[in-house]
């Protein structure tokens, strides 16, 4: 009912502002777009499940998250694909894998000091009842 829609709203202004932060952190620059096949043809073939910020925002815009650990399961593809892609000792890879931990605690550390827990658990209800 409307109490439902007022609660998935909130959660929706949470999401955007959480990702629209991380969008505009220096480190995360390479996870903002798709990895762009052309620049990386190999990427489809080691990653199944490409995931990255912008995608994010439009899956909040089209309604997609009920949760945050909706979202988070989404967001969390990010860092483990760039772990995937990047496993070798190469500096390169270590500096996206640094990178790719930033980003896993930035977001950690954001929904657990401003995500407030009875809200988060209203959420998971709603998401239940449907
Ligand atoms: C996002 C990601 O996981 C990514 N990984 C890379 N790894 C490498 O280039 C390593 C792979 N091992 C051998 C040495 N090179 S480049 C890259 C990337 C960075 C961007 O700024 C945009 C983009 O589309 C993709």
């Amino acid at each position: 009912e409307e109490q439902e829609e007022d609660v998935l709203r909130e959660l929706r202004l949470f999401l955007r502002n959480l990702t629209e932060r991380l969008m505009l952190d220096r480190r995360f620059k390479a996870f903002v777009k798709p990895v762009d096949i052309e620049e990386v043809p190999d990427y489809l073939m080691v990653i199944q499940k490409p995931m990255d910020l912008s995608t994010l925002l439009s899956n909040i815009d089209e309604h997609k998250y009920v949760t945050i650990k909706e979202f988070m399961s989404d967001a969390d593809l990010i860092w483990q694909n760039a772990l995937e892609y990047n496993p070798d000792s190469d500096p390169a890879d270590r500096h996206i894998r640094h990178r790719a931990c930033a980003l896993k605690d930035t977001m950690r550390v954001i929904v657990r000091d401003e995500l407030d827990k009875d809200f988060q658990r209203v959420c998971e209800e709603i998401r239940e009842s449907r």
